[in-house]
């Protein structure tokens, strides 16, 4: 991604919930020139004297009324499971013709909790970075976060195609390649490649861990690189990924149901000793790892567990 600055995308836009996914946005919006002013708002005031600190944001708010007002672009970037409420309370003071968008890791709860709540004159585009660590807070973020990773937007039947458009110049400025999808299929998607994924990696560690306390052993010591990702995938925010088990139900739950089909029939084959399913069964897996390098598709997190670079 280049740092060429280019003209302003949106005049004012105001982020609300200051953590990894908006400072991120800050900055790469800085980089890029792509906002005139960006105003802030963070729930806590602990939250907002970092932002302060930092230089996170133009102008930090001490309300989300004061940070939307004369917005030309509303960033939520809460948890899942607060977007609703969010919405709300930024509601009455929304600007006629401003765009509402998301950041959120689950579409179809976040469209339902957010719509009732957006008047009439006012576009939602939801959008969904995928790109993350398992930092979170005001000080986690950086520019490059979201070089060369997809944003998807799932736009809802009969929004303006100008405001995707001006949505879509936006992530593409801070790097990101764009594509747009329906709420449903994003949400099973997003279970099979990310939400099931990190429920595997909290179990595994648990599972470590408890096997630490009963034997003593150094598992976590001794640890390779495969379950040395799990910790850090499991290191993850608690309240976030809590809020998108808790919306994205049944989908994770239908990939889960699947997967133990899964694992019981290996643990059958390892029971019984049946090597010829064990070895079809990787000899498979294997291909289609090696079919996504083949294909050039492995743009396989370049940022995830990078630490934060000072701002
Ligand atoms: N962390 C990641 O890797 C990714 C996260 N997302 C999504 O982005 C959103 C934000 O995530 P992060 O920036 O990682 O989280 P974060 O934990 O770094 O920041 C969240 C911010 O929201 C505020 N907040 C929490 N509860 C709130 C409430 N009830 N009302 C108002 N503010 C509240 C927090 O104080 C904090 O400022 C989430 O919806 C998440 O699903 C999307 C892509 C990647
Ligand atoms: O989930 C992953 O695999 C990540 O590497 C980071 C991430 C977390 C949550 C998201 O909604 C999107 C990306």
């Amino acid at each position: 991604m280049s740092d060429a600055v280019s003209a302003p995308v949106y005049g004012r836009v105001a982020l609300i919930g200051l953590g990894l996914i908006a400072s991120s946005m800050f900055w790469a919006m800085k980089r890029g020139g792509l906002a005139g002013e960006v105003t802030g708002y963070a729930r806590s005031e602990a939250t907002r004297a970092t932002a302060r600190r930092i230089g996170l944001c133009d102008r930090v708010c001490d309300s989300a009324i004061d940070a939307v007002k004369d917005a030309d672009l509303v960033v939520l970037c809460v948890p899942v499971g607060a977007m609703g409420a969010v919405a709300q309370e930024i509601a009455p003071a929304l600007k006629a013709g401003a765009t509402v968008t998301d950041v959120g890791s689950v579409k179809r709860h976040v469209i339902e909790a957010v719509t009732p709540h957006l008047p009439q004159d006012v576009h939602f585009v939801p959008a969904h970075p995928l790109a993350g660590t398992e930092h979170s807070g005001p000080e986690a973020g950086f520019a490059e976060l979201y070089d060369n990773r997809w944003c998807l937007l799932v736009p809802v039947d009969g929004t303006a195609p100008e405001a995707v458009a001006q949505l879509r110049a936006l992530w593409e400025g801070m790097g990101a390649n764009v594509d747009e999808m329906d709420a449903d299929h994003h949400d099973l998607v997003l279970a099979v490649t990310s939400h099931a994924p990190h429920l595997i990696a909290y179990t595994m560690v648990g599972v470590a861990d408890d096997l630490r306390r009963v034997t003593d052993s150094e598992v976590i010591k001794y640890s390779a690189a495969g379950f040395r990702d799990f910790t850090r995938i499991a290191a993850s925010d608690p309240t976030m990924w809590r809020d998108v088990f808790l919306t994205n139900k049944d989908a994770t739950l239908e990939i889960l149901g699947r997967f133990t089909e899964e694992l019981f029939a290996l643990q059958r084959a390892i029971r019984t000793g049946d090597g010829a399913h064990l070895h079809e069964y990787f000899t498979r897996t294997r291909a289609i790892r090696r079919g996504i390098i083949e294909a050039g598709q492995d743009t396989a997190a370049p940022n995830f567990g990078r630490e934060a670079p000072k701002p």
